[in-house]
């Protein structure tokens, strides 16, 4: 018998398409490799106590998490202290940054396969105020679209793209003063991401240097200016072909700012919105992040 044993962890509510034909095809194949297995739902409130009372009752060696960011967030930050625990993920959020960060297949069924056959890898994560996250949170107006995204009637990529089209026609600089390396500055931002992963989701990448296990924040901070230029600083950002950069450099100059460092503070002096792992969540002030190096093992290829 297979020494592993999987909690199978559906978002029912994730995503767009139906969930019960691939959960069957998940049972067989699982069953086919005489790995032990429980196919469990994800909960609205966050609330993980009972699941995590089995999985260590009943020692689970897996979580794999079928939904998107939102959900691995919540599921990681509640057995993340659980020793020896492996994560998978099969994406079906609408962006699933982290996953597709960390090449794990669109495909539910090459996702699956890697569950099987994958290598559990270290992965950090970060903390933002008391917040926990594992992907990409953002000020401003990426928080935005995420904000107006949980208000639509329709999830999925077509709203994603809808909301973030109509958002950048609205978008105006928030003020922020950042705090890195004991340097300060103020600068008029559109918005301020903090990433562990590379990229929002649907493998749309704003931070190209980020890893997932290198100890270091990605901050990638969209200046004020014009806005026939944005799309195309955002290009370029994307393209990977804005290196990154010295703080002692002249700030007002650039377009886009891109540092790593393993934590920063913000100033938010003009309360734009805020999300963790594209879920909108209230904002703040101040937001103090931090890396959480190594902060749990996910099954990757
Ligand atoms: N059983 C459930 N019933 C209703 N809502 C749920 C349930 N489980 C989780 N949720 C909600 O699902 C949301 C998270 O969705 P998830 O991140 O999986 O998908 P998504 O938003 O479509 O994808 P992504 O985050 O990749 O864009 C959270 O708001 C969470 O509260």
């Amino acid at each position: 018998m297979n020494p592993r044993k999987i909690m199978y962890l559906v978002n029912p509510i994730s995503g767009t398409g139906k969930k019960e034909l691939l959960v069957n095809n998940i049972k067989k194949q699982t069953a086919a490799r005489g790995i032990a297995y429980e196919v469990a739902y994800t909960t609205a409130s966050g609330n993980y106590t009972l699941h995590k009372e089995k999985i260590v009752e009943e020692h689970f060696t897996d979580v794999v998490i079928i939904g998107g960011d939102g959900t691995v967030n919540q599921v990681v930050n509640n057995f993340r202290d659980i020793p020896d625990l492996q994560f998978g993920i099969i994406p079906l959020g609408s962006g699933n940054g982290l996953a597709y960060a960390a090449g794990i297949s669109k495909k539910p069924m090459q996702a699956l396969h890697l569950i099987f056959d994958g290598t559990a890898k270290y992965t950090d994560a970060f903390t933002i105020n008391n917040y926990f996250s594992c992907m990409l949170s953002g000020i401003g107006f990426d928080a935005k679209v995420a904000h107006d995204f949980a208000a639509s009637a329709s999830r999925g990529l077509f709203t994603y793209t809808q909301q973030s089209l109509i958002n950048f026609f609205k978008a105006q600089p928030y003020q922020f003063e950042v705090i890195i390396d004991g340097f300060s500055f103020f600068t008029d931002a559109y918005f301020i991401s903090i990433a562990n992963s590379n990229q929002f989701g649907n493998n749309v990448t704003i931070a190209p240097q980020a890893s997932l296990n290198d100890g270091l924040l990605d901050i990638v901070i969209v200046q004020k200016m014009h806005k026939a230029r944005l799309p195309f600083a955002v290009l370029q950002q994307i393209r990977g072909n804005n290196k990154l950069q010295q703080m002692v450099e002249d700030m007002s100059k650039k377009n886009i700012l891109y540092f790593q460092s393993p934590c920063i503070t913000i100033r938010n002096l003009k309360h734009a919105p805020f999300h963790i792992d594209g879920e909108p969540t209230e904002t703040s002030e101040e937001f103090k992040a931090s890396i959480i190096k190594d902060c749990f093992k996910l099954i990757q290829p």
